[in-house]
């Protein structure tokens, strides 16, 4: 049982929690990797909850862009200070659960610590490691990771800021050299950072070798005044995140010294002899990095807001279900089930998914390190299509779960505006999705037909070597994924079929490719969503624990299952994997499995382990006393500080005395 248990709640939420028949505890445990993670991870909450310095003087939301700014650096700086008398590391703080909640609207650190610095340690020499990670530890150079541009964020090849080798003085001079070349977006770089990892076209003897990276100074170290040949600002008010200090950086002819480019693939002698990489796309290595990391992350927001909804609809009573009875739990309707426990099943979906990629991403850059290239092309095809996936399931979860909560759901008290900005700006960066699912598709192509020429395909892709053929009939979670990879084989065999008909039309690859992105979007997001899928299934095999938690994850395991065949079943029926009768069938599980896992709701989501200050909303609190917190958070609008506005005496009274002239 739940070691919350016995703190007060209200009675909806005290029945809810004394129908768990799982231990909660055991749950956390697996979520955080383990009982000893669960601790540590507590243990930094603990310090985290007790600092008074994060303590918001307002609530930001009623502060001005400059001071939402000022004080989210201040919460950053102390945390900086404190982790380091804690001895502490911050990012292993930053990327833990125990941080959610300290910074409301976005950390104007984040890219420093979680881009910036595996830039340097992923793309720079052991000599170039050595100085500047000394820097960087004592707190010298705080840095961002500037590589989009005004006109250019998707397609690295058409940056426009050049950094140009001088061979007589061993610099380069970097340059933008027009409006368009502008560096825009890049977090912290408005007035945090004092440096940047500038991805520039690097130019040598008038020869342009593509982009690279260099390290470049853009502030003065003592006075943080931006250097002469460097122009840099914030971009202005954003959708969400509008404390990350987004900036803009413009060079005029800005000389570094030739060591400032990072060396570790790709090198510049003092000769101007260019060395290239051992694989091309070694230079755009961190996003392959962040966009495994954003998996996790998007994965930790949807917990937020499954969280809230769930406590909410426990709480909330609305209509009749049975005529003349008392108004029931909205989580008692079939239809607010279907809103919620499927993004719950989505959470563990994408908690598994998360593990794989991350274990995946290790062994490939270990095997990189010792020269092995070869993995590289499938861990940026997987990166790609679950950074994708989680993003756009994340955000889309995000909002149903707003949407679940009715008109207070709305409200930024109850935290979903926050969460949905956070999660749906995923979609964007580190890759827009739609470009990034055609990378998938790509590289299922690429697969596809290398099998149709008899070759072996790595792991991911091996079932695209032949027709699947899956059991008629069979609806175990066996039977399922192979019914899923007949059906995406089936897709991405007729998209392949279409783009060479398109092509034997006259029409050249390129174009023929572009008049079936539709498909190959298709085809992308079905082979990543049977990658999670199988992820979930063999997980859930393998969990070790109590009966009643594995009853949880094979339930929820299923719900995923039966859900998206049910959301995809025209791809099911078109390969035939599937009849109409086990579609039927399955939609039917899919309703029982809301059934059965209803009761179990509130508990599941209390496994997620956030405390109040964490989900700062109204409507997800531990005790689910939704409605005072709604009031007591409504007086805090400086509007209610007088009955009567001032902007009344100005505006409203003068108007009201005219009185209205003709008679409408
Ligand atoms: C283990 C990790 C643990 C922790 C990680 C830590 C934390 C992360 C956690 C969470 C994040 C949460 C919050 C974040 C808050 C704020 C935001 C922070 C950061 C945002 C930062 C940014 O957005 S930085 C900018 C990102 N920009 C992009 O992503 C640009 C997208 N564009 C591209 O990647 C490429 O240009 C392209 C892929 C679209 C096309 O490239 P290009 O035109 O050059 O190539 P081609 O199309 O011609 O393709 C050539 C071949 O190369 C292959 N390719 C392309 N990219 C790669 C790659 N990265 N690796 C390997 N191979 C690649 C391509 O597929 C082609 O192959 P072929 O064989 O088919 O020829
Ligand atoms: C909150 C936030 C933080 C960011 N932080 C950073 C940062 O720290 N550093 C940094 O360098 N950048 C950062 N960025 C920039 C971000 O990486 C880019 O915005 C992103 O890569 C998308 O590029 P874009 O804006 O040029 O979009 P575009 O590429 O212009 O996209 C616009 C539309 O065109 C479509 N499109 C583009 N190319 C294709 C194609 N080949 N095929 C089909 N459709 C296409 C897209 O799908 C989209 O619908 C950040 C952005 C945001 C929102």
């Amino acid at each position: 049982m739940s070691s919350h248990e016995t703190r007060p709640c209200v009675p909806d939420l005290k029945k809810e929690r004394l129908k768990c028949d799982f231990n909660v505890e055991e749950l956390t445990n697996l979520i955080d990797g383990g009982k000893e993670k669960t601790a540590l991870r507590r243990k930094l909450r603990s310090v985290i909850s007790s600092e008074s310095a994060y303590i918001d003087p307002i609530p930001p939301e009623y502060m001005s862009h400059e001071d939402q700014f000022s004080n989210e650096l201040r919460k950053t700086c102390h945390t900086a200070m404190l982790m380091n008398k804690q001895n502490i590391d911050i990012k292993t703080l930053q990327l833990s659960k125990a941080y959610i909640g300290v910074l409301k609207d976005g950390d104007p650190l984040w890219v420093h610590y979680h881009v910036f610095i595996p830039s340097i340690t992923g793309q720079s020499d052991p000599e170039q490691q050595k100085i500047w990670m000394e820097k960087i530890r004592t707190w010298k150079i705080f840095g961002t990771y500037a590589q989009t541009e005004l006109g250019h964020g998707t397609f690295l090849r058409g940056l426009e800021t050049t950094a140009t080798y001088d061979r007589e003085t061993r610099e380069f001079i970097l340059n933008s050299p027009t409006i368009t070349a502008t560096k825009w977006w890049p977090g912290g770089l408005g007035h945090t950072v004092n440096f940047a990892a500038v991805m520039a076209q690097l130019y040598v003897g008038g020869k342009c070798y593509g982009p690279h990276m260099f390290m470049v100074q853009l502030r003065d170290e003592n006075t943080h005044e931006s250097l002469p040949g460097v122009t840099l600002g914030e971009i202005g008010p954003r959708f969400g995140l509008n404390t990350n200090g987004n900036g803009f950086l413009r060079f005029d002819h800005y000389r570094i010294p030739r060591r400032n480019m990072l060396m570790k693939h790709a090198q510049v002698l003092e000769d101007g002899t260019y060395v290239k990489p051992s694989h091309s796309k070694l230079s755009y290595g961190t996003m392959v990095r962040v966009r495994v990391g954003i998996v996790r992350d998007t994965c930790i927001q949807l917990q937020q807001a499954v969280t809230i909804a769930t406590r909410y609809s426990a709480v909330r009573h609305q209509s009749e279900l049975i005529p003349g009875e008392p108004e029931p739990q909205i989580l008692d309707y079939q239809t607010q089930q279907f809103k919620i426990l499927p993004q719950i099943s989505s959470v563990f979906a994408l908690f598994f998914a998360a593990n794989s990629v991350i274990d995946a991403y290790y062994s490939v850059t270990a095997q990189m390190d010792l020269g092995d290239m070869s993995l590289l092309p499938e861990l940026h095809a997987l990166s790609s299509g679950l950074k994708a996936l989680s993003a756009s399931d994340a955000s889309r979860g995000v909002e149903i779960c707003r949407l679940s909560c009715g008109g207070h759901g709305y409200l930024a008290s109850s935290n979903f505006p926050r969460l949905y900005t956070q999660t749906t700006c995923a979609i964007t960066y580190e890759g827009e999705n739609t470009v990034l699912w055609l990378q998938v598709a790509r590289y299922i192509i690429k697969s596809y037909r290398s099998a149709q020429n008899g070759n072996n395909l790595k792991h991911s892709v091996s079932y695209l070597s032949k027709q699947p053929r899956p059991v008629r009939g069979d609806l175990s979670n066996n039977g399922l994924l192979e019914a899923f990879k007949a059906a995406v084989f089936k897709l991405v065999s007729d998209t392949e079929g279409r783009i060479q008909r398109v092509c034997a039309k006259g029409q050249n690859y390129h174009m023929a490719w572009n008049q079936c992105s539709l498909q190959l979007l298709k085809c992308a997001e079905a082979h990543t969503r049977f990658y999670v899928c199988e992820q979930f299934v063999r997980k859930v095999e393998m969990a070790k624990g109590t009966e009643n938690v594995k009853k949880i994850l094979k339930n929820l395991c299923r719900l995923y299952l039966t859900h998206h065949v049910s959301v995809n079943s025209g791809d099911f029926l078109k390969s035939g994997s599937l009849s109409q009768n086990d579609i039927a069938v399955l939609e039917e599980e899919m309703c029982s499995l809301l059934e059965v896992l209803r009761p179990q709701a509130v508990s599941i989501v209390d496994a997620f382990d956030f405390d109040d200050g964490q989900l700062n909303s109204c409507l997800g609190c531990w005790d689910g006393d939704v409605y005072q917190r709604l009031y007591d958070e409504a007086l805090k609008s400086p509007l209610n500080k007088t009955d009567v506005p001032e902007a009344y005496y100005k505006y409203l009274r003068p108007l009201m005395q005219v009185g209205l002239k003709s008679s409408l």
